[in-house]
């Protein structure tokens, strides 16, 4: 049975400092080691048997998607990284605090910025100390200056469909290690779930979300490997 695992990176510095990230390239934190190693502890426990990893172009997703494969006894897995599974480009929000930036803004703006699905925040300026257009990984990328979750599932599903699918429907189990909400844009898409729908699915960082899909790569089951860090999850 074709078998998807969605892993949020480990907790950032950033996740620790309460800054909107986006594509800014933050390592983990050594909480954040330890829940991509618990990960790949629980995915070893359940006997899933990985056929190959996909993962960002950022430094958390790839480290958290190395620690849960040695966790795992899986290190040797084929891996494949790609800027389309990216979080999503937090525009001229990158590099700010969340909750100044709520007392500046109020609740309900921040609220729109990052849960709606197709409200961008503002833009990235040019020039920005973010900027990533000389940054060799996105080199021939015509790069986004912000990104709504719309917009990011707009470049997360040509991948899906062309490099990811496939495999699936050929059987495989899969794992992808990447970012809150290039994630979430999979679950919109795999599920079906409206726009408004999307706006309540949380996922938490470090903890293996197994999906177990028909021929058809319809969801037929889905939950978190650790129950004490789950929220909550689409009907299949
Ligand atoms: O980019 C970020 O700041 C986080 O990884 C995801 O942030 P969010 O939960 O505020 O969308």
């Amino acid at each position: 049975m074709p078998t998807l695992i969605l892993l949020r990176h480990g907790q950032s510095q950033w996740n620790l400092e309460d800054k909107f990230t986006g594509w800014v390239d933050v390592d983990l934190t050594s909480e954040g080691e330890a829940q991509a190693r618990k990960g790949g502890e629980l995915i070893g426990q359940e006997g899933l048997r990985i056929d190959r990893c996909y993962t960002s172009v950022l430094t958390r997703a790839i480290r958290t998607s190395w620690l849960a494969l040695a966790a795992a006894k899986q290190a040797y897995v084929p891996e494949v990284k790609d800027w389309r599974l990216n979080e999503r480009h937090y525009g001229g929000l990158t590099g700010l605090n969340k909750t100044e930036t709520a007392a500046k803004h109020g609740e309900e703006q921040v609220k729109v910025w990052r849960r709606s699905y197709d409200v961008p925040p503002p833009p990235m300026e040019a020039g920005s100390e973010w900027d990533f257009s000389k940054d060799r990984r996105y080199e021939g990328v015509e790069l986004p200056a912000t990104e709504s979750l719309k917009t990011t599932l707009d470049r997360v599903q040509p991948y899906w469909d062309a490099e990811i699918a496939p495999k699936l429907a050929a059987g495989e189990t899969l794992l992808v290690a990447a970012h809150g909400n290039s994630l979430r844009a999979i679950v919109k898409l795999l599920f079906g779930l409206s726009d408004e729908g999307i706006m309540g699915v949380e996922i938490p960082t470090g903890n293996p979300l197994v999906i177990e899909l028909d021929a058809q790569l319809k969801p037929v089951s889905a939950r978190y490997l650790d129950q004490a860090r789950a929220q909550p999850l689409p009907q299949v």
